[in-house]
């Protein structure tokens, strides 16, 4: 089936004034329907790509295309494009209601049809008989609401929502991330949204573009995201990681802390030198004699549902377990692992050289 594109941006660059690129030659598309995270870190670009497509803002180089047409210059209110904002912009002087219907008076809409559609979008966020609510009366978990609301009221065919739960507490953020969810798989419009919190993008999303200065480092399922970073940053970024430098030997065979593993990663060349990735929970505590690799219990944490235990080999690398075995600080313990929890990385690999490595190896694969 071919792909059903909104957005499309190719080779955008970004600078402010003649500042340096805060988006560099980024190229990307959007599949109508789906929810999106912008993950990253402070400063990496995630609203600039948001101003973008919302129109508050122009590239320097490059095209922004929705539904296949240039827009790159088209003004923001000649978008069909919503946002909601992190602090939501609502208004303080008008009740929920008015808040709802701003944009719908502004488009000189009949009284019956404003009443009726802003009825629907309050039905939709469980925000029904709140219309004379004061905003001041209303909770941090309703604003948001009433927020998205009011962008849902012009049917937009995209929201674009600029981390909007980061000023709750982690409870209600917890629900809120639910709602937004529920709410995005009912409505069927694209939902765009940003934040910095891994573990936030990874619930939510259908896709995550993982954005480290001004570029795309890595982009796909919440899944492929977590168990095939592509590069020391993602694998960084997306959870917590085990990362020690190795050695690919040959096709399924690896080296590292002094020891040659059984792998499934292929596609290297012989000695390579590579980043070699396992999570945490795909590391079992086990005897000194049946571990693959024999470390020291440097320290532990208890954190309700598994202890934290820290520990270093011979060589020094740290190696991070989430286990619901306890272990003593100063112990020797084995630490075990299958084949599969080794994910090996190319060391300073583009996504498209990435790419390129799997497709053609596995052409390579399929002619055997
Ligand atoms: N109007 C502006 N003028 C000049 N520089 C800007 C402007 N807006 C953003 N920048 C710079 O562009 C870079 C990217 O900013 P952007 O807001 O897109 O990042 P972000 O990933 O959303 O960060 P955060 O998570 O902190 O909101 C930053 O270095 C920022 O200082």
């Amino acid at each position: 089936m071919s792909k059903d594109v909104i957005i499309r941006f190719e080779n955008v660059t970004k600078q402010y004034d003649d500042g340096p690129a805060v988006l560099d030659d980024v190229s990307f598309e959007i599949e109508r329907g789906k929810f999106y995270t912008l993950l990253g870190p402070s400063g990496c670009g995630k609203t600039t790509i948001l101003r973008l497509i919302a129109g508050f803002t122009e590239p320097t180089k490059g095209a922004i295309y929705f539904n296949g047409q240039k827009i790159n210059s088209v003004p923001a209110n000649k978008r069909q494009v919503n946002t909601v904002f992190q602090d939501y912009a609502l208004f303080p002087h008008l009740n929920v209601f008015e808040n709802v219907a701003f944009g719908l008076r502004i488009k000189k809409m009949k009284n019956a049809d404003i009443k009726e559609k802003v009825a629907e979008a309050l039905r939709f966020v469980n925000l029904e008989g709140y219309e004379n609510r004061e905003i001041r009366e209303m909770s941090g978990g309703q604003r948001q609401r009433v927020a998205i609301a009011r962008a849902i009221v012009n049917e937009p065919e995209v929201i674009l929502l600029d981390e909007p739960l980061s000023a709750l507490d982690l409870k209600l953020r917890t629900e809120m991330q639910y709602e937004l969810r529920e709410l995005q798989r009912r409505l069927g419009i694209t939902f765009i949204f940003v934040t910095h919190d891994q573990e936030e993008a990874l619930a939510m999303s259908d896709m995550i573009f993982v954005l480290n200065k001004g570029k795309i480092q890595q982009s796909g399922t919440p899944k492929d995201i977590y168990d095939e970073p592509i590069n020391r940053f993602v694998a960084d970024f997306i959870g917590e990681s085990n990362i020690v430098p190795g050695k690919m030997i040959a096709d399924c065979l690896v080296e590292f802390a002094g020891k040659r593993f059984e792998c499934v990663d292929k596609g290297f060349e012989p000695n390579e030198h590579v980043d070699i990735v396992i999570r945490p929970e795909d590391l079992e505590i086990t005897s000194v004699e049946r571990g693959k690799l024999q470390v020291r219990v440097d320290s532990l944490l208890f954190r309700g549902v598994h202890y934290e235990i820290c520990c270093y080999d011979q060589d020094g690398n740290e190696w991070l377990v989430h286990s619901t075995k306890k272990a003593e600080v100063g112990e020797k313990i084995g630490l075990y692992f299958d084949p599969e929890a080794i994910h090996v990385m190319r060391l300073n690999e583009t996504e498209e050289e990435y790419d390129r490595r799997l497709e053609a190896y596995s052409e390579v694969s399929d002619e055997k």
